[in-house]
């Protein structure tokens, strides 16, 4: 293994393993840190973790344990991977996994750039975009979870970290690889470790990935990892053989208990065409409501049934208020998980979820250990195989086209 990856979430890390096996590289995805060791043709390895909402102490602590089995692959160089919107609150969990990851590897000018162009997400003087609209104004500042209510990157790290944060201005990313390597000495003597970089291209952050060549930790959005397996392959440690992928015949189902514009879109776009059960959070709350009975609902339907407690901004602050934020948040993603159970017991083999907590509590609900990446769906959504009958795709919230439901279940099935 050459590269190793850590992931705050199970979406987020299908999205890297997407960008990577496109560029190349063999990759799986584990679910959590693995008991045994990886077989020896895995390049890439991505521990995903569910640690980008749970205690501080609690993703550091996950996180390092990643780190060691990583390490003990014998991993040359590790990314941090979190979210292209940069999800995280005051305290963190993206600046203190970072600097624990960094100390861990006493790594010095380390990388901090989630842009990925692909998706909308820039960054441009150290201030995170989503379009045209900076990420407090996207949509992101009423997230359920991680409300994002600054754009400035290097200001709301600051808040999370012990050390200080430092800037590669976009004038040396243009520069190319040279000048970024000098930025970075610059920034390192002036004492900032974890250096937010700009990037509004790919080949902006082709630029960045170069540039870390050598270093030990990079962190970022899928994008960071664009140039990373052109690294390895100019020193000829790829083997260049692309994974043999094949669909999944058998009943589909959707569940969705991301609340992101994006996927309320795709939510009233496949309900339009297909059967959609909406689940009310008071419902969940007062246990109005059982995994079994939404199990045989989706069985008995025609078409793809989607199950969802996506819900506008206004709806999931009521529900938080009435039963405080993490309450709610946990019986949903565990009603998920046991849905998920139900329906693959019933013989469901395409899954489409939406939401990284939630796809995280359903891949955990399932006990998978292993997923290996397969082609793209949308920008950052690959389908990817999770056994000899089950066929999955982790959607993050803020992405893929309206009709991605119908798409996915579509590509997903065999030949
Ligand atoms: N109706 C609702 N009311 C309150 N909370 C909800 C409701 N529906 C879902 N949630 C919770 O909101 C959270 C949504 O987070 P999730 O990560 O699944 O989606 P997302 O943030 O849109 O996706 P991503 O992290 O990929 O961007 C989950 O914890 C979920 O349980
Ligand atoms: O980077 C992104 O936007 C996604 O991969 C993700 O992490 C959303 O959960």
């Amino acid at each position: 293994m050459l590269l190793g990856c850590i992931g705050d979430d199970f979406t987020g890390s299908s999205d890297l393993g997407n960008t990577l096996t496109r560029r190349g590289m063999r990759c799986v995805q584990y679910v959590g840190v693995p008991e045994g060791p990886a077989t020896a043709d895995v390049e890439a390895g991505i521990v995903a973790l569910k640690s980008r909402s749970v205690p501080v102490a609690e993703a550091v602590r996950q996180s390092l344990a990643a780190l060691d089995w990583l390490r003990a692959q014998g991993c040359r160089q590790f990314l941090f991977k979190y979210c292209s919107t940069f999800d995280s609150t005051p305290e963190g969990n993206i600046g203190p996994v970072a600097e624990a990851l960094a100390n861990a590897l006493g790594a010095r000018r380390v990388l901090v750039c989630p842009a990925f162009p692909a998706t909308g997400r820039s960054v441009y003087q150290g201030h995170l975009f989503v379009g045209d609209r900076l990420l407090s104004e996207s949509g992101m500042e009423a997230h359920p979870l991680t409300p994002m209510t600054d754009p400035d990157l290097r200001r709301w790290l600051s808040r999370q970290v012990g050390g200080t944060v430092g800037h590669v201005p976009f004038a040396d990313v243009a520069a190319g690889a040279d000048a970024v390597r000098a930025r970075m000495r610059t920034e390192d003597a002036a004492g900032h470790r974890l250096l937010v970089a700009d990037a509004i291209r790919d080949a902006d952050l082709e630029v960045l990935g170069r540039a870390t060549a050598g270093l030990p930790l990079v962190t970022g959005g899928s994008g960071i990892a664009l140039g990373l397996p052109g690294v390895f392959r100019d020193a000829g440690l790829l083997a260049d053989t692309a994974g043999a992928w094949s669909g999944q015949s058998g009943p589909a189902a959707i569940l969705s208990g991301s609340c992101s514009r994006a996927t309320r879109a795709q939510v009233a776009r496949h309900a339009e065409t297909d059967p959609a059960r909406e689940v009310h959070a008071d419902d969940v709350m007062a246990g109005r409501i059982s995994p079994a009975e939404l199990a045989e609902w989706a069985r008995t339907q025609e078409g793809v049934p989607l199950i969802y407690t996506s819900a506008d901004p206004d709806a999931v602050r009521a529900a938080q208020d009435r039963h405080g934020r993490a309450a709610v948040a946990g019986a949903i993603e565990a009603l998920f998980a046991e849905t998920a159970r139900a329906l693959v017991a019933a013989g469901v083999t395409r899954l489409v979820t939406a939401g990284g907590e939630t796809s995280g509590a359903v891949v955990e609900g399932l006990s998978l250990d292993r997923l290996e990446i397969g082609p793209e769906i949308d920008p950052g959504v690959p389908m990817m195989r999770a056994g000899a009958d089950l066929v999955l795709a982790l959607k993050s919230g803020n992405f893929g086209s309206p009709d991605f439901f119908a798409k996915a279940v579509r590509m997903m099935e065999a030949a």
